[in-house]
Formats: structure tokens, C-alpha cells, sequence
């Protein structure tokens, strides 16, 4: 029938990968890993891009578009930076019956693609900054259990790149992005995230410092890396000689950021806001914010009610909301409620003989279930005012339920069992790698090892003498842990 065969609380994953298809938003691929992207879903992409893309327009960042594919040479450059991910790269070996002299990879991501190219059009300082960001796909061919939006063999993303003189702007951009990136969840995606550090085992390794913004799943207990900003330092400029003449004449390295959010941010949005009946959209980047549906009564002014129906659409539509009306005649209002509401969009507007009679519709928030008769007078600021109420509760709600997860804790004891509670844990630790390591190892299982998720950029008062919780050595910093996706 029309409603999910699984509840978000007693079976998470099933509930999950009913509600992205039911709310049709994916469809399953006969590849592994490899997900159908329907309109439903492309639509909150497109409303996050068009957002973010216009932001870093402002910030003098160009779009660009480089090659799918990478010679296997300059993917190999630097050992480091592909050691440990070379079994998710995917290659080409073949053209029709034919194998290729060279297997060509797949782009992972851009760096070794674009990289000899900064090298060949930086000269000078007048050729910096050098801002360029590409929207594309990028293909890992991952083993660990796929999930629709959240880990994909491929998915899509955008990825900046951007090479500065100084190491100061390169510092400053990277925090720039950052904040973007918590306006995308928090004030797109009605997703509070924390702004932090990596740790050094968690950063990526070709970088200087990785930044991140961090979201939580309280219905798992995992966290998960929202999207991230890494300041790359002159690694890359020394491994594909990336120079320029500086005003002194002297030659010097240039400083690099790179940084990237993707699709797996669609999935956050569904695992925190969904529930029983299906999704939950925020209005900022639903598709569809109102959806008009007739209430017919008998021998009650049928046509009457499909016009006022019409006519409100047309009234919202004029006013920049996003809204349709659903006549189809076909199917009975309660079908209707109960799919809109599994696609998730977050005002339905009722209007049936009493509604017109009275010069009035019927509101029902897909947030809360509220139901509000509002007159058709003042209706456009009425229904703005409710979609931004419902805006501002998804966001309040998720983060009243994100901090009701959050375990500040002093004790390895204390860790373990918050540990077993599927908490989001605080902890003073002593920024120690192999105690990081220490405590991955000891937390490994079948639920996966708890790992830094990252050291938040607001940090608590730290007593003097307050001991690691892992360590027992004097703590530097309050840190995130917890099991991950
Ligand atoms: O996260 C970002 C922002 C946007 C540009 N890239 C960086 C780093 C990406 C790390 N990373 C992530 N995954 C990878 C997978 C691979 F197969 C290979 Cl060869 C390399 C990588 C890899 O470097
Ligand atoms: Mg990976």
C-alpha cells in the first residue's frame, strides 16, 4: 500500500531506502553502488547549487570543467596522496574489442587532473589568485556497505581549487567556504553542524589542515563529515612545481585550498527530518513548498472548488512560492495527503465546500501536522509566515534532538559506555596520533571503531591538569568522537 513498511526507530536502514524510493527521489541501479538521481532529488540539488554557486561567484571563484579522465602517470605522482585509495579507483581498459595501451582512470577527485595545468598557468604573481571550481561527478569504487546519497561509487559534487600567494589567504578562504558550507545545512537543509578541526590521522593526507562542518544521525548515533575545507598548504605546488615570481623576483611555492560538499548532503537531509509518513523537505530547498489539493463534496460546487483551487496556485505562484495543485481526478483526496506527505512537501493546502464558502483554505503543516483555516485574504503573507515557521521548527527540533546526544565525557569508561548510549562524545584529549589510533583500535567491532570527528572551533574552558580521557596525559582540547559513516 502507500505506507512504509518499516518505522525509523525499530529498523533505520530498511526505513531509509524505503523512504528515498517511495519519495521518489532514487531509484535503484543494476550496477552496485550506482543510484538513479530522480527530479524530486535533483531539485534540492539544484536550489543548494543555485545558493552556493552565486556565493562563490562573489568570492571571484570561476567555473571550469576538466577531463574525466586521468592519465595513470600523473595520478601516481605523489605516493602519499593516493596511498590507501588506489583500490577505489576505477580504470578504463578497453575501447569497444580493443584493450588500451594505457588504462586511464576515472577521476576521484581532481587534484592530479587539474594541478599540472596550475603549474603551467601560474608565472607570475599577476596570474594569483587562481580561483576555479568545477561541478561534476567523481567515481570511488567503495566496498563498504552502499547507501543511497550517503556512499556511492559515484556521486556528484562540487569541488574548488584554489591557489593563493600567501598563506593568509589561503587560511582566510578556507574559513570562508567553511561558513558556506554551514549556511548550505543550517540554513538550506535546516541541519545544525559544527564547525571544526581534523584531527591529524583524520585529515586528508596530501593537506596542510582539514576543516570540516559535521552533522550527527542521532537515530544511529554516528556522525557524519557534512562537507569540508582543506587548506593544502604548498604540498601540491611542490609535487607538480605549482611557482611564481613573487614582487621581489624571488621564486616562491604558491598556497593551496581545496574544497567540496556533494549529493550525500540530500541524504543527511532525509535521514534527520524523515519520519513515518516519509520525507520531510525544508522548505528553502524543496522542489514543491505548497501543494493545493481539492476536497470535492458531492453535488457541492465541484468546479467551483478547482478553480478557487487554481487560482490559489496561481496567487502563491505569482508571489515566488513554489506551488501546484493536484486534480487529478482519479485519485481520492486521502491518497493524495498521504502521498504528498511522502514526498515530503511541507505545506498542503485543503480547500473543500466550507473553505470556499467561508473565503478561507485549510493549512496543513507536514512538520507537525498542524492544521490552520487561514483566509484567503492576506493568503501569500499567511502561507510565507507558515513556511518559514516550519523552516525554523525542522531546524530547532533537529538541533534539540542533536544536543540532546551530545555526552560530554572525562573517563575512558565514561567514553565507552556513552559509546554504547549512540552518542555524539566530548572529550578532553591530549591531540596525541597514536592515541587516536589506540582508541580505534580498542572501540573496533562490528559497529565500526569510534574516530575523532573533529575538534569544534568553539572550545569549551579546559581546567588546568584535566587528563585525556584516552591518555591520562594532560589534555589540549575538547574534541567530537564517535562512530561514523
Ligand atoms: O576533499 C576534497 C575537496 C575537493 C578536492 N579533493 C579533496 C581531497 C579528496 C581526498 N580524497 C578522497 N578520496 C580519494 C579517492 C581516490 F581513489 C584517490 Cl586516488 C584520491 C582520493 C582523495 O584524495
Ligand atoms: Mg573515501
Amino acid at each position: 500500500g502507500l505506507g512504509l513498511s518499516f518505522t525509523k526507530d525499530e529498523n533505520f536502514g530498511e526505513w531509509y531506502s524505503e523512504v528515498v524510493v517511495n519519495g521518489e527521489m532514487i531509484e535503484y541501479y543494476d550496477i552496485s553502488g550506482c543510484y538513479i538521481l530522480r527530479p524530486w532529488a535533483m531539485s534540492i540539488w539544484e536550489n543548494m547549487q543555485t545558493f552556493f554557486d552565486a556565493e562563490i561567484k562573489k568570492m571571484k571563484v570561476k567555473n571550469c570543467y576538466f577531463p574525466l579522465f586521468v592519465s595513470p602517470g600523473v595520478l601516481q605522482k605523489e605516493k602519499d596522496h593516493i596511498e590507501g585509495f588506489a583500490p577505489e579507483v576505477a580504470w578504463v581498459t578497453k575501447s569497444g574489442e580493443s584493450d588500451l595501451e594505457v588504462p586511464i582512470a576515472i577521476r576521484p577527485t581532481s587534484e592530479t587532473v587539474m594541478y599540472p595545468y596550475y603549474s603551467k598557468w601560474i608565472r607570475g604573481h599577476r596570474d594569483l589568485p587562481l580561483k576555479l571550481n568545477q561541478w561534476c561527478n567523481v567515481v570511488r569504487w567503495e566496498f563498504s556497505n552502499p547507501t543511497p546519497f550517503i556512499r556511492s561509487r559515484e556521486f556528484l559534487w562540487q569541488e574548488g581549487h584554489t591557489a593563493f600567494a600567501t598563506k593568509e589567504e589561503a587560511d582566510t578562504e578556507v574559513l570562508q567556504i567553511l561558513e558556506l558550507y554551514r549556511r548550505i545545512y543550517e540554513e538550506f537543509l535546516a541541519i545544525p553542524v559544527t564547525k571544526g578541526r581534523k584531527s591529524e590521522l583524520e585529515k586528508f593526507a596530501g593537506g596542510l589542515y582539514t576543516t570540516s562542518v559535521e552533522a550527527f544521525i542521532p537515530n544511529t548515533g554516528r556522525g557524519i563529515q557534512g562537507a569540508t575545507s582543506h587548506c593544502l598548504g604548498q604540498n601540491f605546488a611542490k609535487m607538480f612545481e605549482i611557482n611564481f615570481e613573487n614582487e621581489k623576483g624571488e621564486k616562491s611555492m604558491v598556497w593551496q585550498n581545496s574544497w567540496a560538499y556533494s549529493t550525500r548532503t540530500i541524504g543527511v537531509m532525509v535521514m534527520v527530518h524523515g519520519d513515518n509518513k516519509g520525507l520531510v523537505l525544508p522548505p528553502k530547498v524543496a522542489a514543491l513548498q505548497v501543494i493545493v489539493i481539492p476536497v470535492p463534496y458531492k453535488d457541492a460546487d465541484t468546479q467551483g472548488i478547482f478553480d478557487a483551487c487554481t487560482a490559489t496556485v496561481a496567487i502563491l505562484s505569482d508571489a515566488g512560492i513554489r506551488a501546484e495543485a493536484d486534480l487529478r481526478e482519479n485519485y481520492s483526496p486521502g491518497w493524495k495527503y498521504s502521498n504528498w506527505e511522502m514526498k515530503g512537501v511541507p505545506l498542503r493546502i485543503e480547500i473543500g465546500p466550507r473553505d470556499l464558502a467561508n473565503n478561507q483554505v485549510r493549512a496543513v503543516r507536514r512538520d507537525n501536522g498542524e492544521k490552520i483555516d487561514i483566509s484567503r485574504v492576506f493568503l501569500v503573507e499567511q502561507v510565507k509566515g507558515m513556511l518559514e515557521k516550519i523552516q525554523q521548527n525542522l531546524f530547532d527540533v533537529a538541533k534539540q534532538k542533536r544536543d540532546a546526544c551530545i555526552e560530554v565525557v572525562k573517563t575512558w569508561d565514561e567514553f565507552i559506555k556513552a559509546l554504547g548510549q549512540k552518542k555524539l562524545i566530548l572529550a578532553p584529549w591530549c591531540d596525541e596520533e597514536e592515541v587516536e589510533k589506540d582508541v580505534k583500535a580498542r572501540t573496533k567491532g562490528e559497529m565500526g571503531a569510534a574516530k575523532s570527528l573533529c575538534t569544534p572551533f568553539e572550545q569549551p574552558e579546559l581546567p588546568e591538569g584535566t587528563k585525556c580521557f584516552a591518555s591520562g596525559k594532560p589534555a589540549t582540547k575538547w574534541t567530537y568522537w564517535g562512530r561514523s559513516y
